[in-house]
C-alpha cells in the first residue's frame, strides 16, 4: 500500500489505520453486493440460459464470500503488521476476480438482439462501478482490479459492434469508468488526510498523556524534594511549620493534644573540630535517623536549623510527651554513633531537649517560643537533659 507524503514516526500508524478503513469500507460493499447480483440474476432469469446464471451467481457467491472474511479480518484493530499485507493481497486479488466477473455478466448471460436488456446490464455495471468507488477508492490497485475488467471488456464490445446504440453505450461505459477513477483517486485523497489528521492526533494526544505523567512525576518528585533537607532528608523547617498548622487546625478540630519537642545536639561545634565537618554531617544524617526510628510514622521528624531538630508527636498527655522526649533523649546520649566516614573511634554525642504540650488555641510562634525556652535552660543547667516548658 503506498503511503502519502507523512511525519515518519506516524506511517506504521497511518497504514494501519488506511488498511482497517478500506476492511471496513470493503465489508459494507461486499455484504450489499450480494443483494446486487442476485438482482441482476433474477432479472435476467427469463432471457439468459439457467446455467450461465447459476454459473455466474456461483462465481459471484465465491468472491464475495472471500472479500467477506478477508475485509472482516483487516478492519480488526488487533491484526498484525505481518498478516496485514498477506490480506491486501488476497482481498485485492479476489475484489479484481469479483469485477471480472461482473465484467462478465453481460457475456455469460448474453442477450443478443435485445436493446432493453443489453442496455439495463450495461446500466446496472455502471452503477456497480460507481456505487464501489467509496469501498475500493482506499487501495489503489483494488480500485483498479476491480473497476477496470468490470467496464473495460463491456464498452470495447459495445464500441466494436455495429449498432450505432451500442456506440453510445461503450462510450458511455468508458466515460463512467474514467470518472469513476478520476473520482476514486480523489476521494483517497481526501480520505488518507482525514485519517493522516486523526492519527497525528491520536498520536499527539498519546504523547500529551505520556508527557503529563512524567510532568506531575516530577512535579511530585520536585515538591518532595523542597520539603527535605537536602543532607539529612529529615523535613526542613518550612514544611515542618506548613505541617504544625495542619496539627493545629486537626488538635482544634478533633481536641487531640499535640506536642512539640526541640532537640539541640550538646557542644556540636566540638564534633566538627575535632573529627572534621564530614564527620559532623555524618552525625546529623545519623541523627536524624535516630529520631524517625524513636518517633511513631505519624509523627514528624524536621531539621529546625543546624544542629537543632524537631518533633511533632500526637499525644494524649502531657505523660505521654515527657516520655516521649525521653526516649529521644536516650537515643541520641545513650549509644554513641558508628559513621562510615569515619575512621576513628565510635562519637558520643549528648542532646538537650525542650518539650511542650500545645495549649488551646495557642499560635506556632508562641509554642516554639515556649519550647526554645525550655531547650535553652536545659543548656543553662548543664545540657544532656530534657527540659518541659510550664
Ligand atoms: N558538620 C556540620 N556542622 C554544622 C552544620 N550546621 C551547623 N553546624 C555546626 O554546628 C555548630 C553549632 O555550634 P554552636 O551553635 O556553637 O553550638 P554547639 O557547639 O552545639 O554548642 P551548644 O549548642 O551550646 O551545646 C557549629 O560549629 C556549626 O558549624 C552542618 O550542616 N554540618
Amino acid at each position: 500500500m503506498r503511503l502519502e507524503a507523512h511525519d515518519p514516526p506516524n506511517a506504521v500508524a497511518l497504514q494501519r489505520e488506511i488498511a482497517r478503513q478500506f476492511g471496513q469500507r470493503e465489508f459494507g460493499a461486499a455484504m450489499t453486493s450480494w443483494l446486487g447480483f442476485c438482482l441482476l440474476a433474477y432479472t435476467m432469469r427469463d432471457v439468459a440460459p439457467a446455467r450461465h446464471i447459476a454459473l455466474w451467481l456461483g462465481l459471484c457467491a465465491l468472491w464475495e464470500s472471500c472479500n467477506l472474511v478477508q475485509s472482516r479480518l483487516l478492519s480488526q484493530a488487533r491484526v498484525s503488521d505481518t498478516r496485514r499485507p498477506r490480506l491486501l493481497r488476497g482481498l485485492t486479488v479476489t475484489i479484481g476476480l469479483d469485477g471480472l466477473t461482473w465484467g462478465l455478466a453481460p457475456f455469460l448471460m448474453a442477450v443478443p438482439g435485445n436493446p432493453p436488456y443489453l442496455m439495463l446490464q450495461t446500466l446496472y455495471l455502471a452503477c456497480v462501478c460507481a456505487l464501489s468507488i467509496q469501498g475500493v477508492c482506499m487501495h489503489r490497485p483494488a480500485m483498479l482490479g476491480f473497476m477496470v475488467p468490470l467496464m473495460l471488456p463491456l464498452g470495447i464490445a459495445h464500441l466494436l459492434a455495429d449498432e450505432p446504440l451500442r456506440h453510445i453505450m461503450g462510450l458511455g461505459c468508458l466515460i463512467i469508468l474514467a470518472l469513476s477513477l478520476f473520482y476514486g483517486i480523489i476521494s483517497r485523497r481526501l480520505n488518507v488526510s482525514a485519517i493522516t489528521a486523526m492519527v497525528d492526533n491520536r498520536e499527539m494526544a498519546a504523547t500529551l498523556q505520556r508527557r503529563n505523567g512524567e510532568l506531575r512525576t516530577a512535579l511530585d518528585t520536585i515538591q518532595e524534594l523542597a520539603q527535605r533537607d537536602p543532607l539529612t532528608n529529615a523535613l526542613n523547617r518550612r514544611a515542618l511549620l506548613e505541617r504544625l498548622q495542619a496539627e493545629f487546625a486537626r488538635q482544634d478540630r478533633l481536641g487531640t493534644p499535640v506536642g512539640l519537642l526541640l532537640i539541640d545536639l550538646d557542644h556540636f561545634k566540638r564534633v566538627n573540630d575535632q573529627h572534621g565537618h564530614l564527620a559532623g554531617d555524618d552525625v546529623l544524617r545519623a541523627t536524624a535517623r535516630r529520631l524517625e526510628e524513636t518517633m511513631r510514622a505519624s509523627d514528624l521528624v524536621a531539621r529546625f536549623g543546624g544542629e537543632e531538630f524537631a518533633c511533632v508527636l500526637a499525644v494524649r498527655d502531657a505523660d505521654e510527651l515527657r516520655e516521649a522526649a525521653r526516649r529521644v533523649h536516650a537515643a541520641l546520649g545513650g549509644t554513641p554513633f558508628v559513621l562510615p566516614s569515619a575512621a576513628q573511634a565510635p562519637i558520643t554525642v549528648t542532646a538537650s531537649v525542650g518539650a511542650a504540650l500545645r495549649q488551646r488555641n495557642e499560635s506556632i510562634n508562641a509554642l516554639i517560643g515556649r519550647v526554645d525556652r525550655a531547650l535553652y535552660q536545659a543548656k543553662a543547667q548543664g545540657r544532656d537533659q530534657v527540659v518541659e516548658a510550664p
